[in-house]
């Protein structure tokens, strides 16, 4: 919390209401009301990093704009950095920087330096503080051989970098990022999660973000929050929500040769396919020491982990939500 006690980010009781208009025959329009977000209730302290995850249409990217300036909320109250974000939300512009995986903030036509002088005139940059930045992400997003290429020549991670980049030239005290890793392959994946995570640790750059990828936030945030139709449904670690949810990631083995499935306590087959075998085991617990097995007890070639993707934990999580408590069921 900021030394007043109070979140960087606060939001209390916010609701986003959409008015829309659908068709109720040939000619007729009924009017009718979206509750994008429904009430929602946090803090975010400065330094902090969080996960913002939900199915697709749960409002994630509704409270993104409302905590931007671009929408109003419709009730609640909300403040970044004490400022009402669509009420001075140029102001507000100078505190915050936004990415957003699926659309590019820079300009296509230019080379990529181009657009950082755009945005260094436009935030009105002391040119000291525009250079060292500058050279700082340069180095740390390797960004030193694009800096003349043209944006639209850029392939999707060399862009997602120079985007990250022209957020952070104005020195940001809060940065948003939604989908940062859409698309990415596996290098371009992991130099922006290294990235992110020293942006956070030296700088103290408050990141709320947004993903469908549970790896990013595995390995980036130490609090998630989950919203299901406009409501926050979890808010503490990642590991609580594999509790919750009981989800299970999977190990999955390559043998040297076609075999019986796997035997070992805490860990369940549930596919073999040839010399590979899929092994199903508690999300919340470290693969280490099944792994640690596997390869002293079986003639193991390869493996890998993945991880349950946030659909199915959070599908899981409802379904659990949903069975009643033992006096519910006492009195039906
Ligand atoms: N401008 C709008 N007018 C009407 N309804 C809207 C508008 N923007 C969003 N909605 C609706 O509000 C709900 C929440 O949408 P939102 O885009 O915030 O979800 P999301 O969690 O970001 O989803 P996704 O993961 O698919 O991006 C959806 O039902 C969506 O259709």
């Amino acid at each position: 919390m900021d030394s007043d006690g109070s979140g960087l980010i606060e939001l209390d009781g916010v609701e986003k209401v959409f008015d829309v208009r659908r068709r109720a025959g040939l000619l007729r329009r009924e009017k009718h009301q979206v509750r994008a977000v429904d009430g929602i209730t946090f803090r975010v302290a400065r330094g902090e990093m969080v996960g913002y995850i939900g199915p697709n249409g749960a409002g994630k990217s509704t409270t993104i704009k409302m905590l931007t300036g671009i929408l109003t909320p419709s009730a609640g109250r909300l403040r970044v950095a004490g400022i009402d974000p669509s009420r001075e939300r140029t102001k507000l512009a100078r505190r915050i920087g936004v990415v957003f995986g699926q659309r590019t903030t820079l300009w296509w036509d230019l080379p990529l330096i181009d657009s950082y002088r755009l945005v260094h005139r436009m935030y009105r940059i002391p040119d000291k503080r525009y250079r060292e930045n500058l050279e700082r992400c340069v180095e740390l997003l390797e960004l030193g051989e694009l800096l003349e290429v043209p944006v639209r020549q850029l392939s999707l991670g060399q862009r997602m970098r120079g985007d990250i980049a022209a957020a952070l030239l104005h020195d940001p005290e809060v940065l948003y990022l939604d989908e940062p890793t859409i698309g990415l392959d596996v290098i371009s994946k992991a130099r922006v999660r290294e990235f992110l995570r020293e942006l956070n640790t030296e700088r103290r750059t408050t990141v709320v973000l947004t993903t469908h990828d549970l790896t990013d936030i595995e390995q980036l945030c130490e609090r998630v929050m989950v919203i299901d139709h406009g409501r926050l449904i979890y808010d503490g670690a990642l590991a609580g929500l594999h509790e919750v949810g009981a989800s299970e990631r999977t190990l999955v083995v390559d043998l040297e040769r076609e075999l019986p499935a796997v035997e070992l306590p805490g860990a369940r087959v549930v596919k073999v396919e040839g010399p590979r075998q899929w092994l199903a085991f508690p999300a919340a617990e470290s693969a280490a020491p099944l792994v640690a097995r596997i390869a002293a007890e079986y003639p193991l070639v390869d493996l890998s982990v993945r991880e349950p993707d946030i659909e199915s934990v959070i599908a899981k999580m409802l379904s659990r939500r949903k069975v009643p408590e033992p006096a519910e069921r006492s009195a039906l």
